[in-house]
């Protein structure tokens, strides 16, 4: 289902952190931007956590907004970083307990429902330890069953592979992507490389403003002309290092190969990855 974000400002303390944001958000949605664009705002914003101040948002046809503030639906599900509740409580139990809250059944009957949630986010097998027992990455994932529970239409989660190791971040990335194939998701993240793995259609932030709306094809054409890769020896590579935009530095047995961002042709032309046409875009727009 799209979410549809139409003229949306906000305002803190005299400061305006979002301005007149028009979005629309389908698939696998990757929301980039530098620290401080406004994308944890906008996060909190669509989750109902936090007013705004013009704007209204549309989940399919439907206004889901007042004149300030999304309502709050079950049909949109945020997933804060750490989802540490009830520590001293089996993985069930709280399962259950989340279950019993948002409903109006008796414990008993949620049973068959939380064992597909734990089966969908791979923790069957640790559906008794205590929550403390998890690692950070699995109480994420605990995060995510609870959420499904309420099958929401829409997924949100800022920073969802931040603070993870690299095993615990390759799960966690595959189960998005497959949360992606039911669900509408939304992400933030500073991570482009997990953008590029798991979003159908990106939107850039900046200082509260859209850079950029598209499919991430369209991103990688921002530095088609621009981007280059060079062999250097390990002498050449320091002052390439202080006189050009070097964004990726790979050494290879024999040779060192980097990457350079340029407007003139320097090395051979080389196949923009996204990280790239975001770099490209930013230096393109500039300080505006
Ligand atoms: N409660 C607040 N009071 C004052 N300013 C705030 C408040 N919350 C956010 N801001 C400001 O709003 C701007 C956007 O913040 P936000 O956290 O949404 O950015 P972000 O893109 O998520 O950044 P990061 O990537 O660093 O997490 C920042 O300039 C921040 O300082």
């Amino acid at each position: 289902m799209e979410v549809t974000i139409q003229g949306l400002s906000k305002v803190i303390k005299k400061h305006q952190i979002l301005f007149n944001l028009n979005l629309s958000i389908s698939g696998i949605y990757g929301l980039i931007g530098p620290n401080g664009a406004g994308k944890t705002t906008l996060m909190k914003i669509l989750a109902g956590l936090t007013n705004f101040n013009v704007g209204s948002v549309y989940l399919g046809d439907k206004l889901i907004s007042t004149s300030s503030y999304v309502k709050r639906t079950s049909q949109i599900g945020y997933l804060p970083q750490d989802f540490m509740i009830y520590p001293g409580l089996k993985m069930y139990e709280v399962l259950e307990h989340i279950a019993m809250l948002q409903g109006n059944r008796s414990g008993f009957s949620y049973k068959e429902e939380i064992f597909k949630v734990v089966e969908q986010v791979n923790l069957s097998d640790h559906l008794y330890k205590e929550m403390r027992e998890l690692s950070g990455g699995m109480r994420r994932r605990v995060g995510i069953a609870q959420l499904l529970l309420r099958k929401p239409a829409i997924l949100l989660f800022d920073e969802p592979t931040a603070g993870l190791d690299i095993e615990e971040r390759i799960r966690f990335r595959n189960l998005l992507k497959r949360l992606g194939k039911y669900h509408t998701v939304i992400i933030s993240s500073h991570l482009v490389e997990d953008i590029e793995f798991l979003c159908t259609k990106i939107g850039i932030i900046r200082n509260g403003k859209v850079l950029f709306e598209g499919k991430p094809d369209e991103l990688k054409k921002k530095a088609l002309h621009s981007i280059y890769e060079m062999d250097v020896s390990l002498q050449e590579l320091d002052d390439i290092i202080a006189t050009k935009e070097v964004i990726q530095i790979q050494e290879e047995s024999s040779k060192i190969v980097v990457r350079i961002l340029s407007d003139k042709p320097i090395g051979k032309p080389a196949n923009p990855r996204l990280i790239d046409g975001y770099l490209a875009l930013l230096k393109e727009v500039g300080n505006e």
